[in-house]
């Protein structure tokens, strides 16, 4: 679809604050439930790229990142569309005219980058069959809730969060779409070494990114020269993403999301949680913590 008619875009009230429904105990839109079969029978292919993530997690910055070393540094190449264009969301399926994930993928050429939030356990076994490179992001829980909570807000094509005080209790219980943020990591980290995937941390990214896109230069198997390194770092900051169209969801029309209610592109920080959970909320939240990360040898930085 044409930026233009984007702009113009206006969806049925029916897909705005979209029904849920459970597939294998976790939760998704009805649409995503409806074509699951589709989804769990996609054929990756040896050569794809996998983006996989927990909401909110950093997707979005990893996309811009691969597709930067995957053009060689050239800013034009990567403004050839929208994010969601460039790197297909697999299971997300959306009402026509809208592309959902499985069309894109299925009309894009080879080597394509494509992206899911799906839990370990539900991703397509195909792309295990194919043996294809998979980068897996992880953010801290609390930072993760603030900005699920946020986006909630602003995003119609996802259920409304609720209060502030309903939504911790929410996101606790792993009622948010694409299920528990506790399972869906520790998950992740348990496949990590049976499969070829990368797993990073959004503190790392943040703390020291050359230090990280090198990583991901290494697992790509690919070089860039110094200066093009420098030029994906400052492309790929938050201050420089956050005004990039093709990256900050801008495109999408208000009635899809509204960046007046929370930009997606929102503070972009380690322990903006700090200013959102009460002392009591926080002491509640790390002793349940304690208890469903029990028994994982994955650890998050606490000191943010
Ligand atoms: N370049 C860069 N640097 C640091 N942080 C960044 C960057 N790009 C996106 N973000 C922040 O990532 C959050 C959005 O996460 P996702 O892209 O995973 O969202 S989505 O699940 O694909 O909708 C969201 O986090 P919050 O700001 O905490 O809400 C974005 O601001």
């Amino acid at each position: 679809m044409s930026l233009e008619e984007m702009k113009d875009l206006h969806l049925e009230e029916k897909y705005l604050q979209p029904e849920t429904k459970e597939v294998n105990g976790i939760l998704m839109t009805k649409m995503i439930s409806d074509n699951w079969d589709k989804i769990w029978n996609f054929q990756a292919k040896p050569d794809d790229l996998l983006i996989a993530t927990y909401a909110k997690a950093g997707t979005t910055w990893t996309q811009e990142i691969v597709d930067m070393i995957q053009n060689d540094g050239d800013l034009q190449k990567c403004q050839r569309a929208n994010t969601f264009d460039r790197h297909p969301f697999i299971e997300w399926a959306l009402p026509p005219p809208l592309s959902s994930g499985l069309d894109l993928a299925n009309k894009m050429p080879s080597p394509r980058t494509l992206k899911t939030h799906l839990p370990v356990q539900m991703l397509p076994p195909s792309f295990w069959k194919e043996n294809a490179k998979i980068i897996y992001v992880a953010r801290n829980a609390k930072d993760c809730l603030v900005s699920y909570y946020h986006f909630s807000r602003m995003n119609k094509m996802v259920p409304d969060p609720g209060s502030w005080e309903q939504y911790v209790e929410t996101f606790k219980a792993g009622k948010v779409l694409w299920g528990s943020w506790y399972d869906h990591v520790k998950g992740w980290w348990h496949a990590k070494d049976q499969h070829r995937i990368l797993y990073l941390f959004y503190e790392d990214m943040k703390e020291d990114p050359r230090r990280e896109i090198r990583k991901i230069l290494k697992f790509l198997e690919k070089e860039v020269s110094e200066e093009v390194l420098d030029k994906i770092i400052h492309h790929t900051s938050f201050e420089v993403m956050k005004e990039n169209p093709m990256a900050n969801y801008t495109t999408l029309p208000t009635s899809i999301m509204d960046h007046s209610i929370s930009p997606f592109m929102r503070r972009g920080m380690p322990g903006d949680w700090k200013n959102y959970f009460t002392v009591a909320q926080n002491e509640d939240f790390d002793k349940d913590y304690e208890r469903k990360m029990a028994g994982s040898t994955l650890t998050f930085r606490t000191a943010l």
